[in-house]
């Protein structure tokens, strides 16, 4: 099976599918990492030198890649990656996958994301924490709506990330 985690910024996509992945004796790849090995550059530089359009062609790319090539995989996608392109269908359309939606609410991502700023460039140039808030408040109404077609959603607000996994594994099995 290949386990599809999505969700938005600092939802806990990559920390608990590394988690979960060696609970189930899985292997994990995160589709950001991915790309920035595959490309040899970080993320937020691809957006510099080449713009996100170029990042989105990528990411589709790399998605399609790895649900063609890859079994017995926990993948952990960017937090745009069901948003753009048809990535969801090819999401939903995978064979052998079941995809994940971590849920989380507006003011645990604002408290995880004021101090995670720098390396992600959708939100690096946001100076106060109340632009982040309109921000986040905007982009995820219009971002949810991809996200709530995942197969499953689970919520994560006040968990700790070993009960989220073990929550993860009841409804994969
Ligand atoms: N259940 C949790 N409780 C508390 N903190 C958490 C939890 N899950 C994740 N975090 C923390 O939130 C931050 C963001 O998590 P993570 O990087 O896994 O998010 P992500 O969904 O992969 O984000 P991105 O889409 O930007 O890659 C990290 O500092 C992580 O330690
Ligand atoms: O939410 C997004 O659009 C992004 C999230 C990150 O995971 C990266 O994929 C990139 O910074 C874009
Ligand atoms: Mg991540």
């Amino acid at each position: 099976m290949i386990v599809i985690l999505i969700g938005y910024m600092a939802s806990g996509k990559s920390t608990l599918g590394r988690i979960l992945a060696k609970k189930l004796n899985y292997e994990f790849l995160d589709l950001d990492d991915f790309i920035e090995k595959k490309e040899n550059s970080a993320i937020k530089d691809i957006f510099k030198s080449k713009g996100e359009i170029h990042f989105r062609k990528l990411e589709t790319h790399y998605l399609k890649e790895l649900l063609d090539s890859k079994n017995n995989l926990v993948l952990s996608l960017g937090g745009g990656t069901p948003c753009y392109s048809n990535n969801m269908n090819t999401i939903l359309n995978a064979k052998n996958a079941k995809s994940i939606y971590l849920k989380a609410s507006i003011p645990t991502l604002i408290a995880r994301l004021k101090n995670e700023k720098s390396k992600r460039p959708l939100i690096a140039h946001i100076e106060t924490d109340d632009l982040l808030t309109e921000f986040i408040g905007k982009h995820l109404f219009e971002r949810s709506q991809f996200y709530s077609l995942a197969n499953v959603t689970i919520t994560t607000n006040n968990k700790v990330e070993s009960d989220i996994v073990e929550e993860l594994v009841l409804e994969l099995f």
